[in-house]
């Protein structure tokens, strides 16, 4: 975001264009709870300077967290939290070949030392992983903080409002 916008507090980053259509999941999430964030294709394999960079100037331009989808030999969850103090919140993209499962198996087994925390495979695990994101950042900001309660309780209605599954 830039302009008028207010500076990103979350950065949504994923390995390729083809990974939106899971991370923009993650992308609602955090519209819907009007917390700022930006979202960039970048690759530790085929842009690794740009990540580089990225990594390296997270913290100065006010990033708290970022989100980091990757399929298939996931690297750049890991790579980034290898550059920055910055908390990683990795997402398996599911791959085509593997079924994400090759996606999960990267991002999960960091070394001690370079922690990543991993997220569900798919749109699930973008979903919770901007939830998450939000859960981080209402620790130090009421107003987050009153947004998430206000999901959580209206996630609960809806789901009471349909509890008896033989109503249509
Ligand atoms: N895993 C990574 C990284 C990385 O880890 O840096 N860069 C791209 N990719 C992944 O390659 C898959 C296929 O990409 P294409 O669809 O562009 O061929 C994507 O899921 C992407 O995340």
């Amino acid at each position: 975001m830039s302009g008028d916008h207010p500076a990103p507090l979350v950065g949504i980053v994923m390995g390729s264009r083809s990974d939106w259509e899971t991370m923009l999941h993650a992308a609602e999430k955090l519209q819907a709870l009007g917390i700022p964030h930006e979202a960039r294709v970048v690759s530790a394999h085929r842009t690794p300077d740009v990540l580089f960079d990225y990594a390296e100037t997270a913290a100065s331009r006010g990033l708290r967290v970022i989100i980091a989808g990757a399929g298939g030999a996931a690297h750049l969850p890991g790579m980034l939290a290898a550059k920055t103090a910055v908390p990683i919140l990795g997402v398996p993209v599911q791959s085509k070949a593997l079924s994400g499962l090759d996606s999960l198996l990267s991002i999960v087994q960091m070394p001690a030392g370079i922690p990543v925390a991993t997220f569900a495979i798919g749109h699930a695990g973008a979903a919770n992983a901007a939830l998450f994101a939000a859960a981080m950042l209402a620790t130090t900001d009421a107003a987050i903080a009153e947004k998430l309660v206000a999901f959580r309780k209206k996630q609960t209605d809806d789901v009471m409002a349909t509890a008896d599954p033989r109503t249509a």
